[in-house]
């Protein structure tokens, strides 16, 4: 039996027997295969990860003469394709791929396709590596590069669908595939719960779990003839004497019982093959986001029948985790912060160790008793989020991939060019290719789409950079045309998706407004004390407006500002703000007073930031000087205690939301200007009114002239310096991170 300890006997042991047993006893073909593709094991190699870059391994594969043909087909496939591969210094050249068409570069400037001389997207040329099919970015993608090439962590943090998981994607086909591994788990003859962990170049697993199990189905064969044998002999030995008969059929049965039960262990010493990179045409791409602690550290199964001959091997109930599968390529998790931290400190470890052995993760199963060797784990890790997940991170985690890695912010929005443009027709070709079913758009749904992309930058001359919400609106639109079975999506496909594909919150916010007309809270011409139409933003894209009224009353004790709610912060906020300019032009002491602020409707929508300040303030001074506000004006902006009025999110869907409501005139931060992309149908509906100053947000608001005249003209004279300064103030506010809507 010499034959079956050749396969079945952890490696570890071959070495120092090997050539004696070779010379007592040549080996078949089959065994010198397992052999051949079997590593050494950890104890002689010293540190694996070393040991694993260093190449010795192919060297030890290549040069075994007395492997058979497929594995030296595999050998040659696979140097054929890595002529093929770029290597990752090629990459520079990705900044710019050509659309493959002719470029009208005179007109490029005022066409909405960037000068592409296309009819549809159909004549676009779509890149076939995935780091070319992104757009903008580009900082993300120039390190996303780097890091491939030096093998660093990188974190990326930006708003939801811009592109994360897609360059860690691409980050993946740009790692040498070369140096992938399958890990094979071995059954432990010394303890049955520590199995053994073998790491053999990518493809050399199957060949070897084949080999295994030609020579468990030998072995069994084997058996089986010898099994059969003897219960011949015994049968034929007990016809022949008669008054045993009984006792033949019995032996015979004991000795099939016997032969059953033992076969089953020849079974269980197959390994288990637990990281398969055969067929794998680049390194691999886990993505281990919400993944629980099982899923991405590894498991053990736990086995009910654990005695009785009916267990099974410890190695056998192996599991990955998304860290060993990843194995020479990318980690991606997306929130970190979901994990729990003990999961996170696991995670350092296994970055740190390149290694990490896999253990039952659930204490009460019987799989907590198992604990393989190590297992290598050396993956490059992206770690992607909000501005939340950084912050709510296991910060040595966090050290971890800064200091051993790079840390990008993603674009939200890019300059809109005449390349750009010509990119993002280029996005729409990508997405109906990636989708496969859509129908090609034409040129002029193409022009809406980046149309489109203007208007949800939310910042004039840029394009928006969230892809997967207009790669959302490409396949409404698509699947439009294709229920109607054309060949091509319109441009009416694309503004009737527009309308089909309204966000939860824009449909809330329609809803909204309807309501509001059932009650009479609509727009109207009167002037109103106290009461202001603010505007908020809903969700990403969804305005809507809230009225605000304010309330002046007696102080019980000292004055403060009542208002109930998640707003109370804000409007207490905004009140401070406005009483700075209130002490100096009015007599009123607001110390005094309770000011009562009530945001009409608000549970409908969500209010954030300080969005509303010069709603308040308005409404505040108006009740305060009892002077009407006129109802058919609706107002956004962040107000300075200098009473400048600062820029705020989302001006363009809180003007549609004023136009929608009914009202003439809107007045939005002058610094927000540049920033209002509203739809054709809204622009002959209201005025808009930039403003940068509460003395100019006054003198539009208010009625009822003389008193409202002698107000403005107290406020202008005690803001004007104010006003001066706050030129330059809203500018640089507005070059840096407006007000959060
Ligand atoms: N920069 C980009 N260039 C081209 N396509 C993009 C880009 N960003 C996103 N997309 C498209 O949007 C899809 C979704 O993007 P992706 O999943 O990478 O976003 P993400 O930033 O990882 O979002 P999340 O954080 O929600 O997972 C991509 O599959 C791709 O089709």
């Amino acid at each position: 039996m010499s034959n079956d300890t050749n396969v079945d006997d952890p490696p570890e042991d071959a070495p120092s027997t090997e050539p004696d047993e070779e010379q007592a006893q040549p080996r078949s073909q089959d065994q010198e295969s397992v052999r051949q593709g079997e590593r050494s094991p950890p104890e002689e190699d010293g540190d694996r990860r070393d040991d694993v870059d260093d190449g010795d391994q192919q060297e030890e594969i290549d040069d075994g003469d007395e492997f058979d043909d497929p594995i030296d087909e595999f050998d040659r496939e696979s140097t054929d394709e890595d002529d093929d591969i770029e290597t990752v210094e090629d990459l520079g050249s990705t900044v710019d791929v050509d659309p493959g068409v002719e470029i009208d570069e005179e007109n490029a400037e005022d066409d909405l396709l960037g000068g592409l001389k296309v009819d549809s997207t159909a004549d676009i040329e779509v890149p076939d590596r995935l780091v070319d099919q992104v757009i903008g970015q580009d900082e993300a993608r120039d390190i996303i590069i780097k890091a491939a090439k030096q093998r660093r962590h990188v974190m990326m943090i930006g708003s939801p669908g811009t592109g994360k998981s897609m360059l860690a994607k691409a980050m993946s086909q740009l790692l040498p595939k070369e140096d992938l591994q399958d890990v094979l788990v071995y059954h432990n003859p010394d303890d049955g719960n520590e199995p053994k962990v073998r790491t053999v170049p990518a493809g050399k697993g199957e060949q070897i779990i084949d080999a295994h199990k030609e020579e468990a189905r030998k072995r069994n064969q084997m058996r089986s003839i010898l099994m059969w044998v003897i219960i011949a002999i015994i049968i034929g030995y007990a016809i022949l004497s008669p008054a045993s008969i009984l006792l033949g059929i019995l032996a015979a049965g004991i000795v099939w019982l016997i032969f059953r039960y033992t076969s089953r262990g020849t079974d269980a010493m197959v390994p288990n093959m637990i990281v398969n990179n055969g067929d794998q045409r680049t390194a691999p791409f886990e993505d281990a986001t919400g993944a629980h602690a099982g899923a991405l550290l590894g498991d053990v199964r736990h086995d009910p029948f654990q005695s009785g001959g009916m267990e099974t091997p410890s190695h056998d109930r192996v599991e990955p985790g998304s860290i060993h599968q990843s194995n020479k390529g990318v980690l991606f998790v997306d929130e970190m912060n979901t994990l729990d931290i003990r999961t996170q400190q696991k995670l350092m470890t296994a970055i740190q160790e390149g290694e990490f052995a896999i253990t039952g993760q659930s204490e009460r199963s019987s799989g907590a008793m198992v604990q393989t060797e190590p297992v290598p784990c050396d993956f490059i890790m992206i770690a992607a989020g909000n501005l939340d997940a950084m912050e709510n991170m296991h910060p040595a985690l966090r050290s971890r991939i800064k200091g051993y890695g790079y840390e990008v912010y993603m674009e939200d929005t890019i300059e809109d060019t005449p390349e750009m443009r010509r990119k993002y027709a280029r996005f729409i070709a990508q997405e109906v290719e990636r989708d496969g079913r859509l129908p090609h758009f034409t040129r002029e749904a193409v022009e809406e789409l980046i149309l489109e992309a203007k208007r949800r930058a939310g910042r004039k001359e840029h394009l928006t950079l969230h892809f997967r919400n207009l790669g959302g609106l490409v396949r409404v639109a698509g699947d439009i045309a294709r229920a109607e079975d054309r060949e091509h999506t319109t441009r009416e496909d694309v503004l009737q998706a527009k309308r089909r594909s309204r966000s939860i919150e824009q449909q809330l916010a329609d809803d909204y407004i309807e309501r509001r007309k059932d009650y009479e809270l609509q727009v109207t011409d009167d002037g109103v004390e106290g009461r202001v139409n603010g505007l908020a933003v809903m969700g990403e894209d969804s305005g809507i407006m809230l009225p605000v009224m304010a309330e002046i009353a007696p102080a019980q004790g000292g004055g403060q500002v009542i208002a109930t709610g998640q707003l109370k912060e804000m409007a207490e906020e905004s009140v401070q703000n406005v009483s700075a300019i209130i002490k100096k032009f009015s007599d009123v002491d607001l110390s005094e007073k309770d000011i009562h602020i009530q945001f009409v409707q608000a549970g409908e929508g969500g209010v954030d930031g300080d969005s509303a300040s010069i709603t308040v303030a308005t409404a505040v001074i108006s009740a305060l000087e009892d002077i009407p506000v006129d109802q058919s004006i609706a107002m956004t902006g962040s107000l300075s205690v200098r009473g400048d009025v600062l820029p705020v999110g989302g001006v363009t869907h809180k003007i549609e939301a004023a136009a929608k409501a009914g009202c003439e005139k809107v007045i939005i931060p002058a610094a927000n200007e540049q920033d209002v992309m509203i739809e054709d149908e809204y622009k002959e509906m209201i005025e808009i009114i930039p403003c940068s100053n509460i003395s100019e947000v006054l003198d539009v608001a208010l009625m009822g002239e003389p008193k409202k005249d002698s107000l403005v003209d107290r406020l202008k004279s005690i803001t004007g310096s104010a006003f001066e300064g706050s030129q330059s103030g809203v500018g640089s506010a507005s070059g840096s991170n407006p007000s959060p809507q």
